[in-house]
């Protein structure tokens, strides 16, 4: 079977490597690269190269961005080729006109690689759903932003300095404010929520990330027993469903608080089976490129992916509530004193905000900014 890799950056490399080292029957005949870049005999600039050739079943997109990749995966489906992709930006804005594409072509849009690296969690909420109604998801699902804090509460490292980090070692989105501001993981909780709740989630939701995390804020959550991730949720219930991403403070003793480095840990609760997680590295070549090859497995075995995403439900941000906790050195309208008995430098104090929706915290939070920019924001998680 002949497929194309369209971009050979640190995903697009992995998929080589692995297909190349581990895969028999597979053979990467086509790479799309940038005109300045094409070091290798299967190298083309020209998409059409890759889309009108008949050998090609299968074209793996892993370039990023949402044009031209977007434009390329609609050709292919058009040309009846299957896509597998790893660029959660382009699925997110654009999953339910590719599988409406798909279907229509009668090809397979695979997707694994979009969320949670090496972890097979589209597969696993695809499996789920056979049998339950998925009531939330939710989880660590970006691997930069988890090493950074891990980085920072265990070696007390600077944010700058990790971040530079988890940019060498190819776990950073190209423009890596994605990732810290919670951009990543917003794609991510859309196409996971869509699939689990069979509906095509709405990318209008509160957003919140690590920019501003500071040690101190690290020191004052662990002080009452708490670490702080960040999570992407999404609930549903009665035809309705909200999501939110956001830093949470969680319980020390709790398995989010534990997920070293890269890893990424991601939670469903079903209606039969109750809550299941599933951990692995959520960034990097090997681990992503793992996830992708997979799914060219599945492919070459047969097995395509059905996604049920029409059915209309309400986004409701009432479902999604919690206390939060805002350390700023601005005021918080309707709030009261946190840690009075913690000291931050220059000044700032800590409020927490009990029992309002994600969505009112982030209009919240976002009114301090104006006055503070280095402000920080965490929900607390509800002891269960
Ligand atoms: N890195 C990771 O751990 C993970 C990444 N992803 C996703 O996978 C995708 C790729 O990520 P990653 O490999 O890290 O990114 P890279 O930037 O390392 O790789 C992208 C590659 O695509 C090339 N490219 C970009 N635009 C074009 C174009 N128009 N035509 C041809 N080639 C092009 C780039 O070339 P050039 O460098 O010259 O611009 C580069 O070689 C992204 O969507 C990312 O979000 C998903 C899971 C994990
Ligand atoms: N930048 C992303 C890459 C994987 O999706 C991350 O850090 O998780």
């Amino acid at each position: 079977m002949k497929i194309a890799i369209l971009g050979h950056g640190v995903v697009g490399r992995g998929v080589d490597r692995i297909v190349t080292e581990r895969v028999e029957g597979v053979e990467v005949s086509r790479i799309l690269e940038l005109p300045d870049r094409l070091t290798d005999p299967r190298m083309t600039s020209n998409f059409q190269d890759i889309v009108d050739d008949p050998e090609i079943s299968l074209v793996v997109e892993c370039m990023g961005g949402i044009e031209p990749a977007h434009t390329f995966i609609m050709d292919a489906l058009s040309a009846g080729k299957s896509v597998v992709t790893s660029n959660k930006a382009v699925v997110a804005e654009h999953f339910g006109e590719f599988v409406s594409q798909a279907n229509f072509s009668h090809a397979g849009l695979y997707i694994e690689a979009t969320c949670g690296g090496g972890i097979p969690w589209i597969a696993s909420i695809l499996k789920a759903r056979r049998i339950d109604d998925i009531s939330s998801i939710s989880g660590i699902m970006n691997g930069t932003t988890n090493y950074i804090v891990d980085a920072m509460v265990r070696e007390g490292a600077d944010f700058d300095v990790v971040l530079a980090e988890a940019q060498r070692l190819g776990y950073a989105e190209r423009d890596p404010s994605a990732d810290i501001d919670g951009i990543d993981v917003r794609n991510k909780t859309i196409i996971a929520s869509s699939v689990a709740f069979d509906t095509t989630c709405t990318g209008s939701i509160p957003v919140t990330g690590i920019r501003t995390l500071t040690k101190a804020d690290l020191d004052l959550f662990e002080s009452r027993g708490l670490s702080v991730k960040l999570l992407g949720r999404a609930v549903q219930g009665d035809g309705r469903y909200a999501a939110a991403v956001e830093p949470v403070a969680v319980p020390l003793r709790s398995l989010e608080a534990n997920v070293p480095s890269n890893f990424n840990l991601c939670t469903l609760v079903g209606t039969t089976v109750g809550e299941l997680k599933f951990y692995g590295q959520g960034a990097g070549s090997l681990p992503t490129g793992n996830a992708i090859v997979q799914d060219i497995l599945d492919f070459s075995e047969g097995r395509v992916p059905h996604y049920d995403i029409d059915t209309p439900k309400q986004y409701d941000p009432t479902l999604l509530t919690s206390d939060y906790v805002i350390r700023t050195s601005s005021y918080v309208e309707d709030s009261e004193p946190y840690a009075e008995d913690f000291e931050f430098v220059g000044g700032d104090r800590a409020f927490l905000l009990r029992g309002i929706t994600a969505e009112k915290a982030h209009e919240a939070f976002v009114n301090v900014l104006d006055q503070d920019p280095s402000s920080f924001m965490a929900a607390i998680a509800r002891e269960d």
